[in-house]
């Protein structure tokens, strides 16, 4: 993230507790709110929504990035991922997929809740060696 990296988290924080407020998860109870900067500075927000198939239940960070490209953006520089569970919630697999594909190895993705515990990990840690399009690219 550039400028005014701790003032950066702070509202990402914020945006992720809005998220958290509309999140549907009628099955699981377990809401999920996420908001993510991209490198315009524009803050997009997501929330998991959850599906009575439960199979199409969509995590709060894909919709998060997704919101995003709706938006004409697809370059990003940090994601907070916000519960209000004790244990801190990280990217689930396909969501880490999803990250990879549109932020770089280096950008940082936050784990926080109500009680401001956090954890931060970098893209890479998330998924080492991801498949991404500069695979494609390659061939
Ligand atoms: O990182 C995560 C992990 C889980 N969920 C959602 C999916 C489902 O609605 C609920 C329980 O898995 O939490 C997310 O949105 N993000």
């Amino acid at each position: 993230m550039s400028v005014e990296k701790n003032n950066d988290w702070q509202k990402l924080i914020e945006s992720a507790q809005q998220g958290y407020n509309n999140a549907y998860a009628p099955y699981s109870k377990f809401h999920v709110g996420a908001a993510a900067i991209t490198e315009q500075g524009t803050i997009v927000k997501g929330c998991n929504v959850e599906n009575a198939s439960y199979g199409l239940t969509v995590c709060a960070e894909r919709n998060c990035i997704a919101q995003a490209v709706i938006q004409g953006q697809q370059t990003f520089s940090a994601m907070v991922v916000y519960t209000e569970q004790e244990k801190l919630t990280p990217p689930c697999g396909a969501c880490r997929q999803v990250i990879a594909e549109f932020f770089a190895p280096e950008a940082e993705v936050m784990a926080v809740n109500h009680l401001d515990n956090r954890k931060t990990w970098t893209v890479a840690q998330l998924l080492p060696d991801a498949f991404t399009p500069k695979n494609l690219l390659e061939q």
